[in-house]
């Protein structure tokens, strides 16, 4: 056999496999330190140019850098190097054997190998490679010879789909590769708090957490995003925050924290580990500034990376929407919007994407909801551009029924009563809406037949009204609701915001900017909380109140003046003739 890249796997791999009984013909090795593994792992081995090591071998061994496998081999072809009944082997964790075509079609035998393990180049790896699984990827006929190259050196083949390479080595990197970064910035960390050998404090804990999330999964997961201790996570972030500030080679500190424990958290709360109003406190403690939450879910970006989705199924009709939802097997979740989407609308589709096998999309402005006045015909519709974000994120049918269709006798006349929830609040300016809106959603509910319906934390009052009227009803279905995707200076996201002139756009931060003044002073008492909040909205002229209240997340009753606890403060106010809504739930102890 002949290694062209004596790098620390094809010299380990090399050496294990001489030491199997083949024949090392030669090496090429180009850097200093490939001759001297070469001199050390393969003594007496002569280091040749490339194609002297394929001209000779029976068996080639082609451990160079990922991405200059694909050169070389065609290189190669190039010069007619290959030779027929050759076994070529790469060890590119990302490629099968596609990459080893031009080899191939000259008659070479291709074989992918990887070892699931990190190598030193060094003699001490040679006893890692037993045991050691190796991902093997062949054309049927020829996977043997990949298995049993592997069992000779002691490792255990699994065979792996060519097409499942890139997954496979993605998920390994993500694994070790960093694990390596998050364990050196922990070291450093406890290295600052004056623990002396951070290694080895850290170690019984992070060999404890390893065995038990391989053992486990995620059921491993302890600590204070579990337990929902907003108040530490957020001290947490303060202090790391701080000392990157000091310590320029922590910079990627506080932004690593944030992420991975808004990834927890999200995961946690999928789960059903973390009630909706717990999970949204800890996103708001690892939110950016402004801290009322702002990137608490992946940016539209991160879907970009994905392989282009189809477009989703539309569908206009009843019968149309039977018939699709008729071929689906598994579970399903809906999402009802009244269209001209968002990032905010994104997020339920995301949600519901990790929660069911099929995800249902519906997009109605519903006559129903809106009183005579309101804004029914300006409401912004755009059918084409909403496809096209369904599409981003992976949603299979959209429901976009006409008024007629879904009204085809006009103003239905039963309708759902919301009761006494439906008069407060929105309610208190809208009377009719909610009669509206439970009307509608109940309908989508029998149409569409899903497991699981999501709805946004924005309307705070309509989702409670869904979970009362699925409570009350004995409607089988999951209401989950998704928290708040805000602009980067902290507006709500909502489709009503294209309404907004530039002077209104920016009278309208005062609504979550108010949120989060009455967000800081929670330690306070809910008094202070109203009166801060309030004062904010005094201060903008642009902005007309309509309310303001600090209410009971389920009830929305007012809280009492000495309430502690998970409380929601809710603002709905006019901007310009814009009517817009936010809210945030706070904590009543234990925010400062
Ligand atoms: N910023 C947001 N973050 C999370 N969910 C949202 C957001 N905005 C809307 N949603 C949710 O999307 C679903 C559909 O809402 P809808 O189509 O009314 O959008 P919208 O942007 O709230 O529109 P509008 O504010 O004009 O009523 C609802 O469950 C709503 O709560
Ligand atoms: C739930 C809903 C789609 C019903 O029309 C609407 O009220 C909305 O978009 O929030
Ligand atoms: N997002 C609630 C729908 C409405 O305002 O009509």
């Amino acid at each position: 056999m002949g290694v062209v890249g004596a790098g620390r796997v094809g010299a380990v791999l090399a050496s294990a496999l001489r030491a199997a009984g083949h024949t090392v013909v030669g090496a090429s090795a180009v850097s200093h330190d490939s001759r001297d593994r070469v001199d050390a792992l393969l003594p007496g081995v002569p280091v040749l140019e490339v194609p002297d090591v394929v001209e000779r071998a029976e068996l080639i061994l082609l451990t160079v850098p990922d991405d200059a496998l694909a050169g070389l081999v065609q290189g190669i072809a190039d010069t007619g190097g290959w030779q027929p009944g050759q076994i070529v082997v790469h060890t590119a964790g990302r490629y099968g054997t596609d990459v080893l075509a031009p080899a191939q079609r000259a008659g070479a035998i291709p074989v992918a190998l990887h070892p699931a393990m990190t190598f030193t180049g060094t003699s001490i790896d040679l006893a890692r490679l037993v045991g050691c699984p190796f991902a093997v990827t062949a054309p049927g006929p020829v996977l043997p010879i990949g298995q049993a190259l592997v069992v000779e050196i002691g490792g255990e083949p699994v065979a792996l789909p060519e097409a499942a390479r890139p997954l496979y080595h993605a998920a390994l990197a993500h694994g070790a590769n960093h694990l390596v970064t998050l364990v050196t910035q922990a070291m450093r960390v406890l290295g600052r708090a004056g623990v002396d050998e951070p290694g080895l404090y850290l170690g019984p804990l992070l060999t404890a957490a390893l065995d038990g999330t391989l053992r486990d999964g995620e059921l491993a997961l302890t600590g204070p995003v579990l337990r929902g201790d907003a108040g530490t996570v957020a001290e947490h972030v303060a202090t790391l925050v701080a000392l990157a500030a000091e310590d320029a080679g922590l910079s990627d500190l506080p932004p690593a924290y944030r992420t991975l424990s808004r990834v927890t958290t999200q995961r946690a709360w999928s789960a059903g580990r973390l009630t909706d109003s717990a999970a949204q406190l800890l996103l708001d403690a690892v939110a950016e500034t402004p801290a009322l939450e702002a990137t608490s879910h992946p940016a539209a970006g991160d879907d970009a990376a994905a392989e282009p989705a189809p477009s989703p199924v539309l569908v206009r009709t009843r019968a149309d929407l039977r018939e699709v939802l008729d071929q689906q097997r598994g579970t399903r979740a809906v999402v009802m919007t009244m269209g001209a989407l968002h990032e905010g609308h994104l997020d339920l589709v995301r949600e519901a994407r990790r929660r069911a096998d099929h995800v249902v999309v519906t997009i109605f402005v519903n006559p129903l909801q809106f009183a005579p006045g309101e804004d029914l015909d300006a409401y912004p519709r755009d059918l084409e551009a909403d496809l096209a974000m369904l599409a981003s994120v992976g949603a299979d049918v959209v429901f976009a029924p006409g008024p007629d269709m879904m009204y085809p006798d006009g103003d239905p006349r039963v309708r759902v009563d919301p009761g006494p929830l439906a008069s407060v609040l929105e309610g208190a300016t809208r009377p009719t809406h909610f009669g509206g809106v439970l009307t509608v959603v109940l309908k989508l509910l029998h149409l569409t037949r899903p497991h699981v319906a999501l709805f946004g934390q924005k309307d705070a009052q309509q989702l409670a009204l869904v979970r009362a009227m699925v409570r009350d009803l004995d409607v089988d279905v999951e209401v989950v609701g998704v928290p708040i995707r805000r602009e980067p200076d902290g507006l709500a996201m909502s489709s009503r915001n294209a309404y907004l002139g530039d002077a209104d756009r920016s009278a309208a931060l005062a609504l979550s900017a108010a949120l989060e003044a009455g967000r800081a002073a929670a330690g306070a008492g809910a008094e202070q909380v109203l009166a801060a909040a309030r004062e904010h909205l005094a201060a903008e002229p642009g902005v007309r109140l309509d309310y303001l209240e600090l209410v009971d997340p389920e009830t929305m009753e007012p809280v009492s003046a000495g309430a502690s606890g998970p409380c929601l403060l809710v603002v709905a106010a006019w901007v310009g003739s814009t009517r817009l809504i936010d809210n945030t739930i706070l904590d009543l102890w234990k925010d400062e």
